[in-house]
């Protein structure tokens, strides 16, 4: 088997306080395996997107260890987050989150920028990153020429530029139509396969987490079942569980989630540090 690349020991996320307090996370031990796929879904509200933000280190919990690698990161201070986030994450989401007043490859090297890669060797690994995704001939058009699928490969292109050991997806096919979602996915679980990335989907879609080796379900802020979808025993509590009802997410009167600007800006340069500043823009 393979290690834990992430872990997280008792996660509490608390928003608010006093009568406004709600309690967003109640204590979830999980661990996510190098090169492994897992989708976390749950019904509007459940606390996927805290999950996610706590482990991709965009965020802190109220209580609670998040681990990478072994080791714990809690404690490190901001710079020391941003640089490891930046070095060890990529990140996609659902709104793309490209600045639409810069090239397509402008948007893909940032990640590089901010961590002070000199601009050739930048400009060479955003180029490599834009052919893996055959997009190297989108490089200098404005990230608005570009259609909602072209749009998401960018995205993807920029999660690749560091070569991260995890890619975190919120809602990746969130906004792209059937066919397009099927090429993202691909694309995707081909990172997955080919390069060993780890897989980290927060998704609404039953088909996008069926695909995933594993289905960590969230309800009201606990873990009430995670499944191994490949594993003989499929169906049983898996590591980390705290058992008991298994949420149907497809009986649940659905209505999409309102676009989450990140509690962090996973490209942006922490307040202590001297990096470049940038907006982005929800596109669709
Ligand atoms: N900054 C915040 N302040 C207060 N409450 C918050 C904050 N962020 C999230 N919450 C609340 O925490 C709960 C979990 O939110 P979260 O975004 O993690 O859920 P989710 O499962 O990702 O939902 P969705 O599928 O709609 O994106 C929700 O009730 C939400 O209203």
């Amino acid at each position: 088997m393979e290690p834990a690349v992430l872990e997280t020991e008792n996660l509490v996320k608390v928003y608010g306080r006093g009568a406004n307090r709600f309690d967003a996370l109640k204590g979830l031990t999980l661990e996510i395996r190098r090169g492994e796929s897992v989708a976390v879904i749950g019904k509007s509200g459940s606390g996927k997107s805290t999950l996610m933000h706590l482990m991709a280190l965009l965020d802190r919990p109220s209580q609670g260890v998040v681990a990478l690698n072994g080791r714990p990161v809690s404690e490190l201070k901001n710079k020391e987050i941003h640089k490891l986030r930046n070095e060890s994450f990529g990140f996609v989401f659902q709104q793309f989150f490209l600045n639409p007043n810069q090239t397509v490859l402008e948007n893909v090297v940032l990640p590089l920028k901010i961590a002070g890669v000199a601009k050739r060797e930048r400009n060479r690994r955003g180029m490599e990153a834009l052919e893996r995704l055959e997009m190297a001939d989108k490089a200098k058009n404005k990230a608005t020429d570009l259609s909602g699928g072209q749009k998401q490969r960018a995205c993807i292109a920029r999660a690749l530029v560091t070569s991260p050991s995890v890619i975190f997806a919120d809602e990746p096919t969130g906004n792209l139509d059937s066919n397009t979602s099927e090429v993202v996915e691909e694309i995707l679980f081909g990172l997955q396969r080919e390069q060993g990335i780890t897989l980290v989907i927060v998704t609404h879609d039953d088909d996008l987490a069926a695909k995933c080796d594993r289905r960590i379900y969230l309800k009201d802020g606990e873990i009430v079942q995670a499944e191994e979808i490949h594993a003989d025993s499929a169906g049983a509590p898996a590591q980390g569980t705290t058992g008991g009802e298994r949420e149907d997410t497809s009986t649940g009167a659905h209505v999409a989630p309102a676009p989450q600007y990140p509690a962090t800006e996973p490209w942006a340069a922490p307040a202590d540090s001297d990096g470049p500043k940038h907006r982005e823009e929800g596109t669709r």
